[in-house]
């Protein structure tokens, strides 16, 4: 049989790991997928960047159009990124009739209901297991391997840029800025790494997870998203003092109440398998009724990690690309007839326990009026730390940071507290307020 010609737009880090991987496991990949699979056409803006790593037997343009016009072209994989162009292009291979690969969490996070639906529609694939986790194959994993079971919970290290920058934070104590222009210099960080430390890139990853996981519509604007810029060196070493470490997370969890969809930065136990990735490594946690608690580690980014997951996805549609529309495994793994409207929790109602390091005048009767506050709201306390400031950074002993541990409690009813805790005049700086998850 011919092999499946396939054409791809954009080659830059991933797009060229792609083309090198396909080409160098040329005759494995044939045998697992039954039939050969070969990149014929390249668009990309750059054409002799793009020639240079094909060769002279590919065709390369700059006009990615003239790849979805191509009738001998089966399956398009889109690698240029963003949700402009990237967009109308995948929209147009669709309603050209071609399968779609794409690592761009971006775009299916926030677009994914109105391209999976012309995808159905239309009868072809759209995969993405590039997207979540990069060479991780989270997607596959939930959709199929766990299918059995009700889930309950996802926890993940979603982003190699911000748990590198943590993971330097803690073993060099040095501060966030220092770590975030090594994160750049060794180029994990986007040129522009707004995504990458606000948490907007896990948050996309996360909210295709949870609906793949809670057979939801991928909702990215429900999603609660806080990075990492807030975070000092002081808080992740009293975390340690206190038995854990702080991890960017990428939660989604089934409630009574609905399905809870958030980044933050955690506190995990220390003795947690997840607590100890570290590095550019990506990790995620996956809790089903039947098989309890999994756990799924590597490489979540960079050329090669994530051209593995476009190639398993092209194998995939390699193979089904005969069958029968409806024997297919669905975009979200849920028959679109079986998308629920179970509603995503307001931040405000979800319940965590809390990490709280407030730096306080160091006075007689200081920690009672905190803590009194804490008492009157009808939080209770699990552990307090004292820490004399010039432990930490060498300033004059008339400052002290107060640690506290909570007891679990809603999200509004901490906020509450925080706001009349901060009021005190004899809290000096603002409140350093981090969720604590026991992941057990
Ligand atoms: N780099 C990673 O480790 C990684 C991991 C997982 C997912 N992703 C995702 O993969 C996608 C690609 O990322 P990348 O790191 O390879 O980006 P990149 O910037 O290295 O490559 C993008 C390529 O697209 C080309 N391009 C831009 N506009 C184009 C257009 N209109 N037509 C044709 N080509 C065009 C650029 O010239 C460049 O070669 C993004 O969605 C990204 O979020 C990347
Ligand atoms: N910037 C992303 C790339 C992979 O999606 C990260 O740091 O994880
Ligand atoms: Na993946």
């Amino acid at each position: 049989m011919k092999p499946i010609q396939v054409g791809l737009l954009g080659i830059g880090t991933v797009g060229s790991g792609t083309f090198n991987v396909l080409k160098r496991n040329q005759q494995e990949i044939q045998g697992r997928a039954g039939r050969g699979i070969e990149i014929t056409m390249v668009a990309d803006l750059d054409v002799a960047r793009a020639q240079s790593v094909v060769g002279p037997d590919v065709k390369v343009v700059n006009d990615a159009r003239a790849v979805i016009a191509n009738p001998e072209i089966d399956i398009v994989i889109e690698l240029i990124g963003g949700y402009g162009i990237a967009k109308a292009l995948v929209l147009e291979a669709i309603a050209a009739g071609k399968h779609v690969v794409t690592a761009n969490k971006a775009l299916l996070a926030v677009h994914g209901t109105e391209i999976f639906a012309a995808a159905s529609a239309k009868g072809v694939m759209v995969a993405f297991e590039a997207a979540v986790a990069g060479g991780i194959p989270i997607i596959k994993a939930l959709r199929e391997g766990l299918t059995a079971n009700r889930i309950q919970w996802i926890a993940g290290i979603i982003n190699g840029t911000t748990n590198f920058i943590l993971s330097e934070m803690r073993d060099k104590g040095l501060d966030f800025d220092v770590v975030l222009k090594e994160a750049q210099s060794l180029g994990y960080a986007e040129a522009d790494p707004t995504f990458d430390i606000e948490g907007v890139d896990a948050a996309h990853k996360v909210t295709l997870m949870s609906a793949i996981a809670f057979g939801i519509p991928v909702q990215f604007d429900k999603a609660y998203v806080e990075g990492i810029t807030k975070l000092g060196a002081a808080d992740i070493k009293y975390a340690e003092q206190l038995g854990y470490r702080i991890k960017l997370l990428g939660i989604t969890k089934r409630t009574a109440a609905g399905i809870e969809l958030r980044v933050h930065p955690t506190l995990v136990p220390a003795k947690r398998l997840i607590a100890n990735v570290e590095g550019a490594m990506n990790a995620v946690m996956a809790h089903g009724d039947a098989v309890g608690t999994t756990l799924y580690y590597g490489k979540g980014a960079g050329s090669e990690p994530t051209a593995s997951a476009v190639i398993a996805d092209l194998v995939d549609i390699t193979r089904l690309h005969t069958a029968d529309a409806a024997q297919r495994v669905p975009h979200l793994a849920f028959q679109p007839d079986a998308i629920s409207n179970t509603p995503v929790v307001a931040m405000s109602e979800v319940v965590t326990s809390y990490y709280l390091r407030l730096r306080v005048a160091d006075e007689a009767g200081v920690l009672a009026k905190v803590t009194g506050l804490l008492a009157e709201a009808g939080i209770s306390i699990d552990a307090v730390l004292q820490r004399e400031a010039d432990e930490i950074s060498g300033e004059a002993a008339t400052q002290t940071d107060v640690i506290i541990l909570t007891h679990d409690c809603a999200e509004a009813k901490m906020n509450a507290a925080l706001a009349q805790m901060q009021a005190l005049p004899t809290v000096l700086q603002p409140i350093t307020r981090i969720r604590k998850e026991e992941l057990a």
